[in-house]
């Protein structure tokens, strides 16, 4: 994998870049849509491509594992041939998953021991096992295996847990860089800065972690609940540390104004569950502000759910009629918004490289935010 810096706003942190791998090209800042057990939910592969344009994808060792599970992932010969997706995918460790999705688990030097939420069944991942598991999925980009730690924690669990989390890093490396790929493409492991939301630990894991020198590097332990100001101050002190010339990548965040801000401290690369979560339940984002489609005031109102944004999805369907889709609890209600929120995202992330470029990101990003917020 490789990262070009293709362009740095004057007036803030943003930069354009390219980050090149055996599936195709990315071009940052971007957004990834969350596809955790295969699929980005509700949304069929040729949407992605042609009307969302995403261009990379997340998968999720913690549920891959555990369903299909690897047998049937490897005689597929990956995730790419299983789900159909020829473009980017990343997949993440799985250690933030167990934490949240796993009711009883135990943390121990060795790795972590879980019941899978599907039938109880016990497993134990380790950063060995984890590393062999994300080889036998096949994703282009893969995530070291770390504890997320949780949000608020004493300073001492967050010192001990970031110190657990560099050990396991070490074991890592060591295993990836010992083991191929097993389809004939490279694969590339980023290591996550962890510290939770103290600046001296966030500093020494920033440090430790560009000392691995690895092709890419993500920022972790944050969207877990912390106000968005200490996010920004946790990334904008690890952007100020992690190299310039490797791509950064904030995991699980966030809504558009996190992304915005976060790529003004010059982070390239971003997930969450948000716009398909919230497009479940009738949340949209639009080009013109928030939208709560269940709302009375949308139930004849038969205008684009979003003329601006563009996109079959977004032009062909009225408010009126996603409305009585979401009230009617019909599946293509949940199918319409997802494509729409998801547009909506790649939407923004395009706009914010094309600003980066132009020079003039941080004005626009300062008035985006503003009318991202509004509530219609
Ligand atoms: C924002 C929103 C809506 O996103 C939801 C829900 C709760 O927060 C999210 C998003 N935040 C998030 N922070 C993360 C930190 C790590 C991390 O430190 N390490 C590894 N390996 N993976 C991570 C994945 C992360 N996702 O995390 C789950 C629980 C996956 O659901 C998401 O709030």
């Amino acid at each position: 994998m490789t990262f070009e810096l293709q362009a740095q706003d004057p007036g803030s942190n943003a930069r354009a870049g390219k980050v090149t791998t055996a599936h195709g090209v990315i071009e940052t800042p971007i957004f990834m849509p969350v596809g955790t057990a295969a699929t980005v939910k509700a949304v069929h592969q040729r949407e992605l491509k042609e009307d969302i344009q995403a261009q990379i994808i997340l998968g999720n060792t913690y549920h891959l594992y555990l369903r299909p599970g690897l047998d049937i992932l490897e005689k597929a010969g990956g995730l790419h041939k299983f789900n159909g997706w020829d473009k980017p995918i990343l997949t993440d460790s799985g250690g933030y998953q167990v934490f949240s999705l796993s009711g009883t688990r135990k943390i121990i030097e060795e790795g972590v021991k879980f019941k899978s939420h599907i039938d109880g069944s016990t497993h134990l991942f380790t950063p060995e096992n984890v590393m062999d598991t994300q080889r036998t999925i096949g994703a282009d980009i893969i995530m070291a295996f770390d504890e997320c730690t949780p949000y608020p924690c004493e300073y001492d669990y967050a010192k001990n847990s970031m110190h657990r989390t560099h050990r396991w890093l070490k074991r890592c490396c060591e295993r990836f860089d010992s083991t191929e790929g097993k389809y004939g493409f490279d694969q590339t492991l980023f290591p996550i800065v962890q510290g939770s939301t103290f600046r001296d630990l966030r500093t020494q894991s920033a440090e430790y972690i560009a000392s691995m020198n690895r092709e890419g590097n993500a920022i972790g332990g944050l969207s877990v609940g912390e106000p968005a100001e200490m996010m920004y101050e946790m990334t904008d002190l690890v952007c100020s540390i992690l190299p310039k010339d490797k791509p950064r990548y904030l995991m699980g965040v966030g809504t558009p104004a996190n992304i915005l801000e976060n790529i003004a401290l010059g982070v390239d690369m971003f997930d969450c569950v948000l716009p398909t979560r919230n497009a479940r339940n009738g949340m949209l984002f639009t080009t013109q502000g928030i939208i709560n489609i269940r709302n009375q005031r949308w139930k004849d109102d038969f205008s684009p759910i979003d003329a601006e944004l563009g996109g079959y999805t977004s032009t062909f369907y009225s408010k009126a009629y996603l409305r009585h889709l979401i009230h009617a609890q019909e599946y293509l209600a949940g199918m319409i918004a997802s494509v729409h929120n998801l547009t909506f995202y790649l939407w923004l992330v395009k706009q914010a490289r094309e600003q980066i470029k132009a020079g003039t990101f941080a004005a626009w990003k300062n008035v985006m935010v503003e009318k991202l917020m509004t509530r219609l």
